[in-house]
């Protein structure tokens, strides 16, 4: 198998993308990873794949923070980003948002991209009443009473 291949010959970190199975990430943590990336590659690769953010939960229940688990397809502005991060998200990543950036302004525009979406999680964070993502749980996806 690959990963133990790789695990034998570096001790770089180990992050496995394109995690979407809760078996196969007992699988990654059985097998050395450092850790996960829940994704379906931004929805590219299999026509009617699981959305990563409804993978994420069953996923993070195996984990139990054994390994960080990272997240990415669709993240867009700030609310995708706690939405994430309240399932249990250690962070996330952004494929095509970079990508339009890079085409409309080159480097600057990855740049402005990246503030802008920084900007809105800040914004939206404070209308939830969140003073950071490190204290993101359930509780404020769900009505908990
Ligand atoms: C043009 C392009 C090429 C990509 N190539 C790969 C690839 O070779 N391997 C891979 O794991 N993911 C690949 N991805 C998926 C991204 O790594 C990432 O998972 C995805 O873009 C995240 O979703 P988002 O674009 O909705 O943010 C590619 C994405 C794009 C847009």
């Amino acid at each position: 198998m690959i990963l133990l291949f790789l695990r034998k010959h570096t001790s770089l970190p180990l992050i496995l993308k394109g995690i979407l199975h809760p078996e196969d990430a007992k699988l990654a943590i059985k097998h050395g990873a450092d850790g996960i990336i829940v994704s379906n590659h931004g929805g590219r690769q299999v026509d009617g794949a699981i959305g990563a953010l409804h993978a994420l939960p069953k996923i993070c229940d195996v984990v139990q923070d054994k390994i960080p688990i990272l997240m990415d397809s669709g993240i867009r502005r700030g609310s995708d980003i706690i939405k994430a991060m309240a399932l249990g998200a250690k962070a996330v990543l952004v494929g095509r948002p970079a990508m339009y950036g890079l085409a409309a302004a080159g480097e600057q525009g990855v740049k402005e991209v990246l503030r802008n979406m920084v900007a809105d999680l800040d914004i939206t964070l404070g209308l939830a009443g969140q003073r950071d993502v490190k204290q993101l749980d359930l509780s404020i996806l769900y009505k908990t009473s």
